[in-house]
């Protein structure tokens, strides 16, 4: 058994910067330091390939699987428990436990880790998620659960309300580290809805980490005001509905003249109904 000193969570990157601990700075912005957006030139080019009407189904499975693993280790960085760790490596048998073993900063086996599927859209980030921190945590600290959600329009397009159809928690998420891998942060009112009928139902967690692949102004508004302990590690921001005077300046300047939602709240320039896509069901 691996001997473990469990260490306070890292700190977030500093205001108006958006690296997670270790990480190159990604895109600048003004939206505070709970927000990462990665912006970077591989993880741009997986998100220009998956936006594009010529990606197919299995790139953009493969997109998705990839683009959510690079923010989540991006996320683990900064947001999960560590704890000082030591093992017993193979060349303690040549040079003895000595020397043979390693010491330095892990995950924390103990803390518990909810990731949440909002389905349709959320279910293949939410397992890749998922498998990544099963490969290196016991299962006893991890669980899987689901949300079958779904945006209703208003009369006028936009999104009026969110339905939740029905879910499976396994339990409390009390002190937990909640994540949500949804793939598109659109108008922010599914994480709401989600984060709303958890908390009524299974309890408080210590943070709460959203992964977004692309992300608009509105998102982050409605996200970061409804709860303090939310973090955003995105891949892209999306705000294509904002004037060229606006678009001009760093993202989060002026932010509530930005916009990145069309009349029935579809991210611009975005990648269309990703949920409808990963699954070729309409
Ligand atoms: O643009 C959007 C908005 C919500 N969900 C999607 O899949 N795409």
């Amino acid at each position: 058994m691996p001997d473990l000193i469990p260490k306070p969570r890292a700190s977030a990157a500093a205001p108006g910067s958006s690296g997670a601990i270790g990480e190159p700075a990604g895109t600048t912005h003004l939206y505070g330091s709970r927000v990462h957006i990665a912006g970077d030139p591989w993880t741009a080019s997986a998100l220009a390939k998956l936006s594009a009407p010529t990606c197919t189904h299995t790139e953009l499975v493969a997109i998705v699987r990839a683009v959510s693993t690079r923010l989540a280790t991006a996320a683990f960085a900064a947001e999960l428990p560590a704890a000082t760790t030591s093992v017993r490596t193979r060349m303690a048998d040549k040079h003895g436990a000595a020397l043979g073993t390693w010491r330095g900063d892990a995950l924390d086996p103990a803390a518990m880790t909810v990731v949440i599927d909002v389905i349709r859209g959320g279910m293949i980030p939410a397992q890749t998620v998922f498998e990544l921190l099963t490969l290196v945590l016991p299962i006893e600290s991890l669980r899987l659960d689901h949300l079958n959600m779904q945006r209703v329009p208003g009369e006028d397009g936009h999104v009026e309300r969110v339905e939740l159809s029905g879910s499976k928690v396994g339990g409390s998420i009390e002190g937990a580290t909640l994540i949500l891998p949804d793939p598109m942060g659109a108008t922010g009112a599914t994480m709401v809805r989600a984060l709303e009928h958890l908390f009524g139902e299974y309890g408080q967690p210590a943070s709460i980490v959203m992964l977004p692949l692309i992300v608009t102004p509105e998102f982050l508004r409605t996200v970061l005001d409804f709860d303090d302990r939310v973090r955003v590690y995105a891949g892209r921001l999306d705000r294509g509905m904002s004037s060229q005077e606006v678009l001009a300046e760093v993202p989060g300047a002026r932010w509530a003249e930005e916009s990145g939602l069309d009349d029935e709240d579809y991210i611009v320039p975005g990648a269309g109904g990703v949920g409808e896509l990963l699954n070729n069901s309409y």
